[in-house]
């Protein structure tokens, strides 16, 4: 099995429901975000080149983000979804998932500390 990832970049800001309302995520803020997108192939999988697939290929997913999700708020981009980081890699997951097959997990940083992964 092979693995291979590329990561992307954007900034945004959001604001978490259903917290306490001292949490200070409960208030509106902002994330330099990271997003992982791993996708996976068996041996006999890799095209001729001996890719899983050309990085190249996700660069659709670069003008995604650059369309969509930077300098957005959250709240407003994800349909009837509290932004966690987990909420978003799962959104992620789901809606390019169907674009390459080969995705296998999403993850998401909103902070240098912190990385939320969704793998079904
Ligand atoms: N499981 C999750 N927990 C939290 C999420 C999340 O998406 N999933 N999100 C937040 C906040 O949006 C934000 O990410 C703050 O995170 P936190 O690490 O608590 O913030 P700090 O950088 O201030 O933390 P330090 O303690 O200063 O390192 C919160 N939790
Ligand atoms: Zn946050």
């Amino acid at each position: 099995m092979f693995r291979i990832t590329k990561e992307f970049a954007f900034s945004a800001s959001h604001r978490l429901d259903h917290l306490a309302q001292d949490h200070q995520c409960a208030r509106l803020h902002g994330h330099n975000y990271i997003v992982q997108l791993e996708l996976s192939a068996d041996v006999n999988e890799l095209t001729t080149a001996g890719f899983v697939r050309d990085y190249g290929d996700l660069s659709d997913f670069k003008k995604w983000i650059d369309a969509e999700l930077d300098h957005r708020h959250l709240n407003d981009v994800i349909p009837d979804c509290n932004p966690s980081a987990e909420n978003m890699a799962m959104w992620i997951y789901t809606v390019w998932s169907e674009r390459f097959r080969e995705i296998s997990a999403v993850r998401i940083s909103e902070t240098p500390k912190t990385w939320a992964e969704y793998r079904p």
